[in-house]
């Protein structure tokens, strides 16, 4: 049995750890912290846990987490960069959820993060949780640095474009529209999510810049190995999980001269949670829900050079807990699918 902890459980990242985790058949759930509710029973916060879940908050301390074999971390940023050091050293492996193993340059980090970088060695040697794309590195890493939500969808989109040996697109022309459910903002009461705020409206954000841009950049260029430009504009759509992400190429003379749809397909045939679904397929968030499933599909409207690519993910699990859990089976030696073949919740 893997010993395990979660610091933040109180957050919708975290909770959805202890969703997934609770039916994990090589899981024991040793610790999971809060700041503001120590003692309190799980399933008190979280009655959908009820049941299942039998162990109390404690404090997001190294005394808490010590007999543990992983943490993960699903706190905001600067959180895990804190206490990572200390858990690696005593040889207890940590999986972030949030950012701050991602971004290499701790310049990039600082800018985007507004934080400077404390563990700059440890950020060198962390594994960029994408595990599609980095599986070897994940098997065998003490701390991983978790793909963020949009940047699984956009980079899952665009690999098999990126690794068909030469290039079939003009890499400095992408242009990745995303839509996100609410929850992406996390449990934290901001006026944005707020049901009035929120319900009944649809817009961009962040446009001029989002922190995932410089991640979808560095992650295209690990690979591909090529530098890339991308236009990335965020959008919050009124609904609770999902990311819908329409990714726009242009086809240089080679991409135009390819079977896409063999090349996604071919791609991604080994690949258990990435689904590139039949040609002509409009994948839904619903078709994702509450699953660690990636559906793709791929477009090329009339013929013309220009290809669309729409790829769907759970923000929750394929976005943040359920590629966390899948690395956590990566790096035990477990099959990767184990404790995370929930089908989606539709409708
Ligand atoms: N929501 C999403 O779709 C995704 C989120 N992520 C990332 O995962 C991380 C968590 O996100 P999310 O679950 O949405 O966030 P929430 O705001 O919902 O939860 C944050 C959690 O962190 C805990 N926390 C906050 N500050 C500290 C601290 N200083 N020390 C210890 N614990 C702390 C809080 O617990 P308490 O206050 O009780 O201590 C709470 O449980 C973030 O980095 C986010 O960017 C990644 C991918 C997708
Ligand atoms: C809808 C919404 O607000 N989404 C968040 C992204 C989700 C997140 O915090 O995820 P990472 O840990 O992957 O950075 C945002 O745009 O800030």
């Amino acid at each position: 049995m893997i010993k395990v902890g979660i610091v933040g459980g109180t957050g919708y990242t975290g909770s959805e750890l202890l969703r997934i985790l609770a039916l994990h058949p090589q899981v024991e759930l040793k610790a999971i912290t809060s700041r503001g509710e120590v003692g309190q029973a799980v399933a008190d916060m979280f009655p959908a846990l009820r049941k299942r879940v039998n162990i109390a908050f404690s404090e997001p301390t190294f005394e808490s987490l010590k007999n543990c074999d992983l943490v993960f971390f699903a706190t905001p940023h600067g959180v895990c960069m804190a206490q990572a050091a200390e858990l690696v050293n005593a040889g207890i492996r940590v999986v972030d959820l949030g950012a701050d193993f991602r971004l290499k340059n701790t310049a990039e980090f600082e800018h985007w993060y507004g934080m400077p970088h404390s563990e700059p060695a440890l950020l060198e040697e962390a594994v960029y949780g994408l595990i599609e794309a980095h599986r070897n590195a994940v098997r065998t890493a003490r701390l991983v640095g978790l793909a963020g939500c949009y940047p699984t969808s956009v980079q899952l989109a665009l690999k098999p474009l990126l690794t068909a040996g030469a290039p079939l697109i003009d890499e400095t022309t992408i242009i990745a529209d995303c839509k996100s459910g609410v929850s992406g903002a996390g449990r934290k009461a901001t006026v944005g999510s707020l049901f009035s705020e929120a319900s009944e409206n649809f817009k961009a954000y962040s446009v001029s810049g989002h922190r995932h841009l410089p991640e979808i950049e560095q992650g295209l260029e690990m690979i591909s190995g090529r530098k890339t430009h991308v236009t990335f504009t965020p959008h919050l759509v009124p609904m609770v999980r999902g990311i819908l992400a329409t990714v726009y190429v242009k086809l240089n003379d080679a991409g135009q001269a390819t079977d896409l749809q063999a090349l996604y397909e071919g791609h991604y045939r080994d690949e258990y949670f990435v689904d590139v679904m039949p040609k002509g397929s409009l994948p839904e968030t619903k078709h994702v829900r509450g699953s660690n499933f990636v559906r793709l599909a791929i477009h090329r409207p009339q013929g013309r050079d220009t290809a669309v690519i729409l790829a769907t993910i759970d923000n929750l699990v394929k976005g943040a807990a359920g590629q966390a859990v899948q690395a956590m089976n990566a790096m035990f030696g477990l099959p990767e699918h184990l404790g995370l073949e929930q089908l989606p919740l539709a409708p």
